[in-house]
């Protein structure tokens, strides 16, 4: 398996961060006292508290597997603390006909306070989409805290996740009854079934990617089982028909004395659409509760269809929260199935230089399509004038293309946002009359993308 850490430190990032009294280098896994004090530096730029022991050593298990890189300045107060920190590491990450394509996710980007706006983000977000490039990786992908960081460097918005509440009072079931049987179960009792569930489950939703290890353990309470936290945690898996587990919920109950409870479940694993319901079919009845919040749930999500009163289920806190960057045009559109066949152009501008070019996508209506670049080195290339590998276009018949940025490449990949609606906010350009409704058919997804997780 390839090594994140095998990596060189980008020469070019060294020097631009060297030019301002800075010294930028990969952490050392081995050095124990270099990678906490990277993490106390991330936790801290992240805002949150001192980590607990427990939680301290699964963050340097957890770092000890990645390219973690860090920015020191040595004229600090205390100048073993890294000034910013980033991390990357290849993952998975499951495109529209159920593949996995090749990623490189980006995670634990802070820069301290004392050393803001000094050009210390860019230098390392420019770093990483390097190292993904020598990973071989299609898209670098993210989480973010703010919506305004990240399109500078490419990335767009391509899968939203929400909060689910439901109206306890309001519930009333009227989808199928599951023929499996949802059960209690301990969390330590789960731990080895959960990572092949979850494996399953992210190879069916576009958007998810890869669980690394150590992330199901903190799902299930496990890293500090004695924790309240983790006592609060109750864990129930679905079991089909034959005995098979597919699929898990961790949930809370917060309550006053005598008062009934509010649900908070963060973690909802399934792995068939059997499991989904029935495990909301679970949830929505606990009884002795007024609310159920889910968080990180699809914005498509069917529970709305399975209840009595739709209105029990309200959507709160829509967040575009998986950022895409392509990297490689051509392995990352080969890699996804397409709504229709067509052949459609694609120019795409990218001030990084990464997937700059012109592009033809030919889908043949199986799903897969061939994609190949147009132009040469230089870019130069009537796109409109690139030609279907198959022929079908006859003569006098007009080709389809789209001039769009990689930002707007990233946002329509997995088939979260339609092309035409980017086209009316003005960000991709029509060349041709239907370019536009064939490229939403060409990019919609069959499930609508979605990720489950924070990374
Ligand atoms: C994948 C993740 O980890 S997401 C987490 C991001 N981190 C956080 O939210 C933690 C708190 N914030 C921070 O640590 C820092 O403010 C960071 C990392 C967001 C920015 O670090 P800085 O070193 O100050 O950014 P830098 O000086 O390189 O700025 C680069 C560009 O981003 C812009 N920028 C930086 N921060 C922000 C922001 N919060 N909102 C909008 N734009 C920003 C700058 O204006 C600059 O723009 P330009 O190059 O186009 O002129």
């Amino acid at each position: 398996m390839f090594d994140p850490r095998s990596i060189p430190a980008d020469h070019s990032t060294i020097e631009a961060l060297r030019s301002r009294g800075l010294e930028y280098r990969q952490v050392d896994a081995a050095d124990e006292a270099a990678m906490q004090a990277w993490v106390q530096a991330e936790t801290r730029g992240f805002h949150h508290a001192r980590p607990e022991p427990a939680e301290l050593s699964r963050e340097l298990r957890i770092a000890k597997q990645r390219s973690v890189r860090g920015v020191y300045d040595s004229t600090a107060h205390d100048a073993a603390v890294p000034v910013a920190t980033v991390d990357g590491w290849p993952s998975g990450l499951s495109v529209p006909g159920g593949r996995s394509v090749d990623a490189w996710a980006v995670s634990a980007v802070t820069v301290s306070p004392t050393h803001r706006r000094r050009g210390i983000a860019r230098a390392l977000l420019e770093a990483q989409l390097r190292y993904a490039s020598e990973a071989g990786a299609a898209l670098a992908m993210l989480t973010l805290t703010e919506a305004t960081i990240y399109g500078r460097y490419g990335f767009g918005p391509a899968a939203s996740a929400a909060t689910i509440k439901v109206d306890r009072r309001r519930v009333h079931w009227i989808g199928p009854d599951a023929p499996g049987r949802v059960q209690f179960v301990e969390p330590a009792d789960l731990i080895a079934k959960a990572p092949a569930i979850a494996r399953r489950a992210v190879a069916r939703t576009p958007g998810e990617i890869d669980r690394w290890p150590g992330l199901l353990e903190r799902h299930l309470g496990l890293v500090d089982p004695d924790s309240a936290a983790s006592r609060a945690l109750r864990v129930a898996r679905y079991d089909d028909r034959s005995g098979q587990a597919q699929g898990f919920i961790a949930y809370t109950v917060g309550r006053e004395p005598n008062q009934p409870g509010v649900v908070e479940c963060d973690v909802f694993v399934a792995a068939t659409d059997e499991a989904e319901r029935a495990l909301w079919h679970f949830l929505v009845e606990l009884d002795f509760v007024t609310e159920i919040r889910a968080r990180l749930r699809s914005v498509d999500e069917p529970l709305p269809w399975l209840l009595e009163d739709p209105r029990a289920t309200s959507m709160h806190d829509v967040v575009d929260h998986l950022w895409l960057r392509v990297l490689d045009p051509i392995v990352a559109l080969t890699a996804r199935e397409y709504g229709a066949s067509g052949t459609l152009t694609l120019e795409v501008a990218d001030p990084l230089g990464h997937a700059a070019g012109t592009y033809v996508l030919d889908a043949s209506g199986d799903g897969h399509a061939e994609v190949r670049r147009t132009d040469d080195a230089e870019g130069r290339a009537d796109a409109v004038a690139a030609g279907s590998r198959s022929g079908r276009r006859s003569r006098g018949q007009t080709a389809h293309g789209l001039r769009l940025d990689v930002r707007e490449l990233g946002a329509i990949y997995l088939g979260g946002v339609r092309p035409s609606v980017l086209a009316r906010a003005g960000r991709i350009e029509e060349l041709s009359p239907g370019s536009l409704a064939l490229a939403d058919r060409l990019f919609a997804a069959p499930r609508t993308p979605h990720l489950s997780i924070w990374f």
